[in-house]
């Protein structure tokens, strides 16, 4: 059931997408003294529902276990130390999914829970392996509910905010649209709780944006990014030709329906290959090779692969077919890519002319298919 109708809205990328990734923070689910605020969940579940009988498919990124789990504990405020918030995500995911459940069984909708660790995209086969779940809940009428797995999820290996999760899951899910739902109606070319401030209507490049101060997380301390993370997972979105729309929870339907709400962020790129895509985004590098600089300006500008030649130096322990980045002289990062060698094999090939290596070593380091350029995203 992909396809939605023809369309003469405003923001016609967003009302014709087929499937769309919505995703809600904290501060649009719970109360100022804490737990869940059932009544503005209810309100987001029925919009919701309504997209879905319209015929689209809806998968929803949703915040707020840690929040939710903070008044049945007796917890004052988002804690610090993360066992206890750990403690209180495994109590307040229940409450948030149990709630939701209830909320959309209401119009007939089963809901399915999803809950990931950054691992699980970080990983290329558990990538896959979260598409074909996502794919497989939607092909038989469950709406996915994600969230990261708080009760595992170590420091290290965090996604840290799900603005950023959410960008991952659009593209996971290859969805034509995301949405994120927060409780200011949009991107300010300031923090507007500190002054007037303007609404950016749309961004059609990272330069639209260039003036605009990005200031912390909401008033009530539930938040967690800000709107810098949500503006880093638009841009991350629309990189890979995913439309987003960044507004408040109570315009969630006005958004959907590709009316002129909040901050558009127009497709910047076309959609990458999924491995690139995973790359670029989602890959956790293993390692480092320092590359000298004619080697910059092949990759950087003929799209060249990487030879053994053109590297000076390695760090980290990586494996054949890992990611790791390639970074210039000077340590900024240019590219990311699979390497084809283990890191113990790399020093007897480090500044090598490939003819003059065995045969077993004459292949790339980096194939120009298995990397991708790392520009500024703003
Ligand atoms: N330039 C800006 N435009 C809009 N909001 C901003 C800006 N800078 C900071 N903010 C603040 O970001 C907050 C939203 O982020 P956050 O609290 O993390 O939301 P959520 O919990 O919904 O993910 C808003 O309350 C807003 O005051
Ligand atoms: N996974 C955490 C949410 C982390 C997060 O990004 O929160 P928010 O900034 O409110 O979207 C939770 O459910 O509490």
């Amino acid at each position: 059931m992909t396809g939605a109708p023809a369309t003469t809205a405003a923001r016609p990328e967003i009302a014709g997408a087929g499937r769309v990734v919505v995703k809600v923070g904290s501060s649009s689910l719970t109360t100022l003294p804490g737990g869940l605020d059932v009544e503005r969940l209810t309100a987001l579940v029925d919009v919701l529902a309504a997209v879905r009988a319209s015929g689209r498919e809806v998968v929803l990124v949703s915040s707020g276990a840690i929040a939710a789990g903070l008044a049945p504990l007796g917890i004052d405020g988002r804690p610090r130390d993360l066992a206890t918030a750990q403690a209180a995500a495994s109590v307040g995911q229940l409450r948030l999914v149990q709630t939701y459940a209830d909320a959309f069984a209401r119009h007939g909708i089963t809901v399915g829970q999803v809950l990931l660790t950054a691992d699980d995209l970080t990983r290329r086969s558990h990538y896959r392996n979260a598409h074909r779940t996502v794919e497989r809940l939607l092909s038989l009428g469950v709406l996915p509910i994600v969230n990261e797995n708080d009760t595992v999820a170590t420091e290290e290996i965090r996604f840290g905010d799900n603005d950023r999760l959410a960008a991952l899951v659009a593209h996971v899910a290859q969805a034509g649209a995301l949405v994120l739902l927060s409780d200011v109606d949009g991107v300010y070319d300031g923090d507007p709780r500190t002054g007037p401030a303007q609404l950016v209507d749309t961004v059609r490049e990272p330069g639209d944006l260039a003036a605009v101060s990005l200031g912390s997380a909401s008033r009530n301390g539930v938040g967690t990014g800000g709107m810098a993370t949500k503006v880093e997972a638009a841009f991350i979105a629309a990189h890979a030709g995913v439309p987003v729309v960044v507004t408040s929870t109570p315009q969630a339907a006005d958004a959907l329906a590709g009316n002129r709400v909040g901050t558009l962020f127009g497709a910047m790129g076309r959609r990458p290959s999924a491995r690139q895509f995973w790359l670029r985004y989602a890959s956790r590098p293993r390692g480092r090779l320092i590359l000298d600089d004619g080697a910059v300006t092949a990759v950087r500008e003929r799209h060249a692969s990487l030879l053994a030649a053109g590297i000076t130096g390695i760090a980290g322990d990586f494996l054949a077919d890992d990611p790791v980045e390639l970074v210039g002289p000077d340590g900024a990062v240019v590219a990311r890519g699979l390497v084809a060698y283990d890191a113990r094999e790399m020093p007897g090939l480090l500044g090598r002319k490939t003819g003059d290596l065995p045969p077993e070593h004459r292949r790339e380091v980096v194939h120009r298919d298995e990397m991708v350029l790392v520009g500024r995203l703003r």
